[in-house]
């Protein structure tokens, strides 16, 4: 997975980058980066990148001609590692609070390109003529309003490296697949048994998977039914046995 990223801090990434699954992963050749200074492609003396928006309106934004020379500089590197002339239709994400909510299923399929390129906008935004050219995809990562998008890109590179095969190891996937059932996760504890008086829950300590399985599973529908009751009425709806087994076994117990 090559990620690409237009940003005009590129230090901010790149620094972002090191962090543990994306550095190792990284220096496992799995996952590589590239941050691309977008001031290095505008054609003004100034260095300027940004202007008054048309219509008038409080703060900047950032010019056509630099964001679209960036890109197209990233496609050819592209083109030239994959030899590929022109039919190279790379997926442009431009982190917006206009765009889809992400979301861990987008992750997954994020997960299965090759290349992603990330345009980071700063300012009030990107003049909407370079955005309709390249960008492929608009996505927001909740609702709220931040100063550029450089933050939202590291939190999808994130998101979409845990899905890359082989980025993380057996040991740390646990933690990707309960969200993956659409439920939040249960609650989790570690050494000591006892912490200031309080006991880890004795069916953690039985050693019986089975009993494990169904108290995490337990956990995690009380927690999403409380915290998130539409993910809870999806899942429910798409797991009838569960319940229907449920109340057959309290049945019994009665
Ligand atoms: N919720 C988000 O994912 C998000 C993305 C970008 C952004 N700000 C950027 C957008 C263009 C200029 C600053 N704010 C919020």
């Amino acid at each position: 997975m090559f990620f690409h990223v237009l940003t005009l801090f590129p230090d901010m990434i790149r620094d972002g980058f090191t962090t543990s699954i994306l550095g190792r992963a990284a220096e496992k050749g799995i996952l590589s980066l590239e941050a691309v200074n977008i001031r290095d492609y505008t054609k003004s003396r100034h260095k300027k990148v940004d202007d008054y928006p048309y219509g008038g309106g409080a703060g900047m934004l950032m010019q056509a001609q630099p964001v679209y020379d960036a890109c197209q500089a990233v496609i050819e590197g592209i083109q030239t590692r994959k030899k590929t002339a022109g039919e190279e239709k790379v997926r442009v994400i431009y982190l917006t609070p206009t765009g889809q909510v992400f979301s861990q299923q987008l992750a997954r399929e994020l997960a299965r390109e090759e290349d992603l390129i990330f345009l980071c906008g700063h300012y009030e935004g990107i003049d909407e003529r370079v955005l309709q050219r390249i960008v492929t995809d608009y996505v927001s990562i909740g609702d709220y309003v931040l100063t550029g998008g450089e933050l939202p890109a590291m939190v999808m590179m994130d998101a979409i490296a845990r899905n890359v095969p082989g980025v993380l190891g057996n040991e740390e996937s646990a933690q990707t697949e309960s969200f993956d059932d659409g439920l939040l996760e249960y609650p989790q504890y570690t050494r000591p048994e006892i912490w200031e008086g309080e006991r880890v829950p004795e069916v953690l300590l039985s050693g019986d998977h089975a009993k494990v399985e169904e108290w995490r599973l337990e956990k995690s529908l009380a927690k999403t039914k409380e915290v998130r009751p539409e993910l809870y009425e999806s899942w429910a709806e798409s797991h009838q046995e569960y319940f229907v087994k449920k109340a057959k076994k309290e049945e019994r117990l009665r």
